[in-house]
């Protein structure tokens, strides 16, 4: 059994509580994303309750996508408990680089060192400040534009950076990998992206290689999609299609469809 598989029995073994702050449009699908890879999602985001609620979870996810003030300070608020903690957070910079109140929101996020970010190629090199905007929540770059950056973001906060895209790039800022797995009908599915998010949380809540466990989410997640495209006629039928394999996914599947383009350690 690879460690990808390894890292998927594990989270099935635990069932992580995620707290999963996230925008109106993903909500629904990225909870049911988490409970059918078999974790617990929950999206409390209140600021009278999300920091007594954060000190009980085992991981916790925040994605900026659909942003006002109040979320801010309730973003802020658990990502600060988590630090304090010692709980897992992923960080996802929804269109970081289309307006300045996002990339003001995000540059305070920065600060609180998330342990991992996932980001689609515009996001990653908006987030590392050196520019692109993106089109709206979708992404003008390719991942292989945005490596130096993921690498360079992962310096600075020291956790690790996954760039997604046709070939997912992550990195710890000195570890790299490539899952060439997935399809091109996920990105035809809105929060699918932000959905992953929420799974790379739930991978980093029992793990002592948080490069590993988030290289482990993306394998998982894109082989998923892999297998459902074989049974989707369009977006719609593929959402379906995905929630089901994800729920029936195993390390077989995992370890015969694994396809890294790079690795530097697995
Ligand atoms: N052209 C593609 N081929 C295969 N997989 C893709 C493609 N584009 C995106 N994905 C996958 O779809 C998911 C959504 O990622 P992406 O669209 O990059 O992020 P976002 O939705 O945040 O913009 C990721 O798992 C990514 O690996
Ligand atoms: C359409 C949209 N608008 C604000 S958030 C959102 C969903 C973005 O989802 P993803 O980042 O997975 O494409
Ligand atoms: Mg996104």
């Amino acid at each position: 059994m690879s460690d990808c598989a390894a890292h998927l029995a594990r989270l099935r073994e635990t069932a992580p509580l995620v707290q999963h702050i996230t925008n109106h449009v993903a909500m629904n699908l990225a909870a049911n994303v988490l409970l059918a890879l078999g974790a617990s999602p929950a999206m409390v985001h209140a600021k009278e309750e999300v920091e007594e609620f954060a000190a009980l979870t085992d991981a916790l996810c925040i994605n900026i996508g659909t942003l006002s003030a109040p979320w801010v300070e309730s973003m802020q608020l658990a990502a600060k408990t988590a630090r304090h903690v010692g709980t897992p957070w992923v960080f996802d910079p929804v269109a970081v680089g289309a307006t300045a109140f996002r990339r003001e929101t995000a540059a305070r996020l920065l600060e609180l060192k998330p342990t991992a970010i996932r980001g689609n190629a515009s996001e990653i090199i908006a987030l590392a400040a050196q520019g692109s905007a993106g089109r709206g929540v979708d992404s003008t770059d390719s991942v292989e534009a945005a490596e130096q950056a993921a690498i360079a973001l992962a310096n600075r906060t020291g956790g690790v950076v996954a760039v997604t895209g046709p070939v997912d790039f992550v990195t710890d800022g000195k570890r790299q990998a490539k899952v060439a797995n997935g399809h091109a009908l996920m990105p035809r599915v809105t929060a699918l992206g932000c959905a992953q998010s929420g799974v790379v949380a739930a991978f980093l809540a029992d793990t002592e290689d948080n490069f590993e466990a988030t290289l482990a989410a993306l394998v998982s997640y894109a082989i998923a999609g892999e297998i459902a495209a074989q049974r989707a006629q369009g977006p719609g039928s593929f959402a379906v299609a995905f929630l089901d394999t994800l729920y029936r996914l195993d390390g077989q599947q995992i370890d015969t469809y694994l396809r890294l383009e790079m690795s530097d350690e697995i």
